[in-house]
């Protein structure tokens, strides 16, 4: 289990443990502090030397007022201790540090100089190829940056634009983020944060490492252990925690015995002529995934081109209403896909007739466009086994109060998040919802979140294109007739899909993604 966990959730663990008396808070400080000198002594060996390397890359440390800035004083000093050149700078006064932080800040002083955060700004400029730790705020964070904070950070974003600008590295998460949304705190005018090359975090990450522009702006993540083992278990066994999107390999595997009845039949329904291209790629996706047969549903003036076009696929005449309903008579037709390349018309007569069959189903694209002005109409129709696959504009239309929360600006931290809003919406659909993005999330009613992030080490930048999304439907209808569960189905399609598109890498056009899997599903 990879969990995600908010600003509260790390404090309650820090909390228990501290309380037990199992660990002391400058323990776990000390701890952070040395994961983050071991992280960037890792990354970059030229920060450490003997004193007469004058090639000795320098090092700026920025200390906030809070527990943040403390971890910031403890890698300082360790730094120093390898043979750095390192500077300290620290906003606010010592004596106003709660009492572990300054208990660090005293024996820095015993080491070396502390000035103020204003002095800082020149420096950076000064120096090229400096790395600068930023801990001015971890979790703590509860308002906009401002003041001199500000000032330096957009100084930094600006720097960080040159091939030879300093380098940055986040203490828990870089200042300004909110660490539960991954939202910049503020307002339209900022503030502008420069994006970390490493993020060093401690325990677990936080969700705000992986959402909104905390997906862009953390680097790469270190997660360090510092002593929270056992806390973290106890929490993660109450449930409720927000994890990282799984597949489940066993649930893939095909018996060597089995039917291709046993695997499931998917029913993807296209639009008209010239619109059938969006179920065509769900309908391989859902074959490759494994689903025993995938039949495409097209209306009469779209049957030679889609004929034309496949040779696995079946495909039937679904015209109207009255031929879904004699198709679902066979009750081995038991997972639907309804939305890419649908046509809103289309939609809005057949929804309601495949809600009413009781399979499961994905609604995609047109499906949730069709009832942007009646959202309640369509939720009255859902069961437990339909699934959402809003992008975030269809997310907006069917959810629009959850959407204003989300696009409010984010003036005071913890502000709310994709992962509340996906919440939100799986509890008022009464499904499972998947919102896609770069930061893929789902949740269902009963609150539990899985995030799949295209960040970091699984960033895959050519995922972005035309089609993908239609693939992404496709793997959760074919996984949907092989009988998994809407979340198991949902985690495990948007887990692959990513993978998939990994392996293929550059030059990613969506037909790549379902001849990408039988790579990825061999790994397993
Ligand atoms: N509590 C613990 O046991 C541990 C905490 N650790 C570190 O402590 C951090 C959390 O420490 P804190 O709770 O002290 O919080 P922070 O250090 O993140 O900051 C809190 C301080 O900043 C102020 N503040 C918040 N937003 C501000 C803004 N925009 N402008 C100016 N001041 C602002 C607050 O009033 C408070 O004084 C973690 O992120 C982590 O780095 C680690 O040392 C591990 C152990
Ligand atoms: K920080």
């Amino acid at each position: 289990m990879q969990p995600f966990l908010t600003a509260a959730q790390m404090r309650s663990i820090e909390s228990a443990a501290m309380e037990s008396g199992r660990v002391r808070e400058l323990a776990l400080m000390e701890c952070a502090g040395q994961a983050v000198a071991d992280s960037i002594l890792a990354q970059w060996p030229d920060v450490a030397g003997p004193e007469s390397d004058g090639l000795r890359r320098p090092v700026m440390v920025l200390c906030g007022p809070g527990n943040n800035g403390g971890d910031g004083f403890v890698a300082a000093r360790l730094l120093a201790a390898h043979g750095s050149r390192v500077e300290v700078f620290l906003l606010g006064q010592p004596d106003a540090l709660p009492p572990s932080a300054r208990r660090n800040c005293e024996r820095w002083q015993g080491i070396g100089p502390l000035r103020p955060l204003a002095e800082a700004a020149g420096m950076a400029q000064a120096t090229n190829d400096t790395v600068v730790v930023d801990a001015l705020f971890g979790t703590g964070l509860s308002r906009p940056l401002s003041g001199v904070a500000r000032d330096l950070f957009g100084r930094l974003a600006a720097l960080r634009h040159r091939d030879n600008g300093p380098r940055l590295v986040a203490v828990d998460i870089l200042s300004g983020l909110c660490s539960d949304s991954g939202r910049v705190l503020g307002d339209d005018t900022g503030p502008e944060l420069p994006a970390a090359d490493l993020t060093v975090t401690f325990e677990a990450a936080r969700l705000g490492h992986v959402l909104s522009a905390g997906a862009g702006l953390s680097g790469r993540l270190v997660v360090a252990p510092i002593g929270l083992a056992p806390e973290l278990a106890a929490l993660a066994a109450g449930g409720g925690l927000a994890e990282a999107a799984r597949p489940d390999p066993s649930a893939l595997a095909k018996d060597p015995g089995a039917h291709k009845y046993d695997h499931g039949h998917a029913l993807i329904l296209s639009g008209g002529a010239g619109r059938s291209g969006a179920a065509r790629l769900a309908a391989r996706g859902a074959l490759r995934i494994g689903a025993g047969l995938v039949t495409l549903g097209a209306p009469p003036d779209a049957l030679p081109e889609i004929a034309a076009q496949i040779t696995a696929l079946m495909l039937r005449r679904i015209n109207g209403r009255g031929d879904l309903v004699r198709m679902l008579a066979d009750r081995r037709v038991n997972a639907l896909c309804l939305g890419p390349g649908l046509g809103v018309g289309r939609a809005r007569e057949l929804v309601p007739a495949a809600l009413a069959a009781g399979r499961a189903l994905v609604l995609d694209a047109d499906a949730l466009t069709a009832f942007a002005d009646a959202p309640q109409e369509l939720f009255a129709r859902l069961h437990p086994r339909c699934v959402l696959t809003p992008h975030g504009g269809e997310f907006a239309r069917l959810f629009p109060d959850i959407a204003a929360r989300l696009q409010a600006p984010a003036l005071e931290g913890p502000a709310f998040s994709r992962a509340d809003a996906v919440r939100a919406a799986a509890a008022e659909a009464g499904c499972v919802v998947l919102l896609k993005g770069r930061d893929t999330l789902i949740a269902t009613p009963r609150g539990q979140v899985r995030v799949n992030a295209a960040t970091g080490a699984r960033a895959a930048p050519w995922l972005a294109t035309a089609g993908a999304g239609d693939v992404l439907a496709g793997f959760l209808t074919g996984l949907l007739a092989r009988g998994l569960e809407p979340l198991a189905a949902a985690e495990t399609a948007a887990w692959l899909h990513l993978e998939a598109a990994r392996d293929f890498g550059a030059g990613l056009v969506a037909e790549d993604i379902p001849e990408a899997l039988p790579d990825v599903l061999r790994r397993f």
